[in-house]
């Protein structure tokens, strides 16, 4: 069983439109809403994956009642606590002529001191019944930066593999407390070490830095350049790069990337395979119009064609 815990639930909504100007009127020529936040898209794609999943964090009001209502369609088993703030909604605007993506991340709902102990009481037991945690995104307002950094912490007391997808100060006491994997993106990595990050050596270099603040695994995605990850154990590291694909929809790769480690963690598979199954599932996901779908019959074709180096 993977636990993934999405505190900061969001109604996704990707927003069709031709020649997006700023500061002009734009008419939405389709909206796509979906139940999203980052451990929820994850858990969507494990699902596609065939493993057994369940989601947890936080939903409130219409828009909470909203995500429990599709996941309710999809049969993906959740156990969220509910709130009394509105869950927030994320606006990916997609420019049908430029085909540039912008996104618009709200910041959340207040989240009280007695909601997070409910939750915190919940994802206790939930850790026993798991083994792999996946923990993603930012949290709601209301609730300290340590967070991540408590979550591994009861994680790992249980002796569990844990993941940690998130950014800025959730990030940075999150890796120090020892999670298994994490997986910043170029920009979140470049934040993290305060150097710009200029070819496929300095990432290496930088995977391996951060690997020495905390984490078993520190895997960088690169977004069409695939990813590179290095190991603080066994002393090797690599990079991964897909195949040229056709980009439906990028949002939500990040998180299509993180369900591809917590499967391969769970099967035990080696770092080399890891990644280069993941870096598969997160191109699937690029090919998919849906914001954290995934094209799942298209995983293998794709990881046939990922090109491995090995680094020292
Ligand atoms: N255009 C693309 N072509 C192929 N794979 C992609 C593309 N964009 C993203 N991916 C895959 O998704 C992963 C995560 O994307 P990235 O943009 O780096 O992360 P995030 O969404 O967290 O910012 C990449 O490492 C890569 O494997
Ligand atoms: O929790 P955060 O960091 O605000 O991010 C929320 C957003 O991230 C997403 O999960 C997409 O993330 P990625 O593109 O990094 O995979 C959206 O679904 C959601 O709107």
């Amino acid at each position: 069983m993977i636990l993934t815990v999405n505190l900061n639930a969001s109604i996704d909504k990707a927003y069709k439109v031709e020649n997006f100007k700023i500061g002009a009127v734009t008419r939405v020529k389709e909206v796509i809403p979906t139940a999203g936040g980052k451990g929820l898209n994850v858990a969507r794609v494990l699902s596609a994956l065939g493993e057994n999943v369940n989601v947890t964090g936080f939903t409130g009001g219409f828009s909470g009642a909203f995500i429990e209502q599709e996941l309710k369609k999809e049969n993906m088993p959740f156990n969220f606590i509910h709130i009394n703030g509105e869950t927030r909604s994320c606006i990916n605007i997609i420019d049908l002529s430029s085909k540039i993506h912008t996104e618009l991340l709200e910041p959340g709902p207040d989240v009280t001191a007695q909601e997070l102990d409910e939750f915190l009481k919940f994802y206790t037991k939930a850790v026993k019944n798991s083994d792999i945690i996946t923990l993603s995104g930012s949290a709601p307002k209301g609730i300290k930066e340590d967070i991540y950094a408590r979550l591994v912490t009861i994680a790992k007391g249980e002796h569990k593999k844990v993941i940690l997808d998130t950014s800025g100060k959730y990030l940075e006491m999150g890796l120090a407390s020892g999670p298994t994997l994490i997986k910043p993106n170029k920009s979140e990595a470049e934040a993290l070490l305060g150097r710009q990050l200029k070819d496929i050596e300095e990432l290496i270099g930088a995977a391996k830095d951060l690997a020495k603040l905390g984490p078993e695994i520190c895997v960088i995605s690169l977004g069409e350049k695939g990813a590179v990850a290095a190991s603080r154990s066994l002393n090797e590291a690599y990079w991964a790069l897909p195949p040229k694909i056709q980009v439906s929809n990028t949002v939500g790769c990040g998180d299509a990337m993180v369900a591809g480690f917590a499967a391969a963690l769970y099967n035990n598979l080696p770092l080399e395979d890891s990644l280069k199954f993941a870096v598969a599932v997160s191109a699937a996901a690029a090919l998919s119009p849906i914001t954290g779908g995934i094209v799942v019959e298209e995983v293998s074709n794709i990881e046939e064609k990922v090109k491995i180096t090995r680094f020292k």
